[in-house]
């Protein structure tokens, strides 16, 4: 079956998503998009937001998000208890990110990577499994109440 992805963001990230989904369903993903649906000044929590709690409910298996810097869709996604994101600017962050912290979310930083390598390092994400053994002793102490 294929893998389900929620993607979402806000203005600066908005051309970036737009490529990015046709890429990952001419890919066989079955992506799901939060918006924004414009590149009209937006208030990114309120786009990744609904991104995190979809895939908390268990509706999607990872998500993307996108704005200029990363860091505020990150910060903002890593406030949910069942979602790890992780800001990532290379393919190796990426693979990192699933390889050793298991993330279920990547956030990607529009204004700094090209769209190419934006791509690049969602696909490596998307494809890329967790390596359990001592990364899980790991992440299962990142929680706190
Ligand atoms: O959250 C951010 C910065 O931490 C994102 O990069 C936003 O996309 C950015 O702040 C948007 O800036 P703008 O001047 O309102 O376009």
């Amino acid at each position: 079956m294929a893998k389900k992805i929620a993607i979402g963001g806000d203005h600066a990230g908005y051309e970036y998503k737009k490529k990015l989904i046709q890429r990952l369903e001419s890919e066989g993903y079955s992506v799901k998009d939060f918006g924004p649906f414009s590149d009209a000044s937006v208030d990114y929590p309120d786009f990744v937001h609904p991104v995190c709690e979809g895939i908390e409910k268990g509706e999607f298996d990872q998500g993307i998000v996108i704005c200029g810097s990363g860091n505020g869709v990150a910060i903002t996604a890593n406030k949910h208890q069942g979602i790890r994101a992780a800001l990532c600017w290379n393919e190796d962050l990426a693979a990192l990110a699933r390889q050793h912290n298991n993330a279920n979310v990547i956030a990607l930083p529009a204004r700094f990577v090209s769209y190419e390598l934006a791509e690049q390092m969602a696909l490596v994400f998307l494809s890329t499994d967790f390596e359990g053994g001592r990364h899980q002793n790991r992440v299962n102490k990142i929680a706190c109440s």
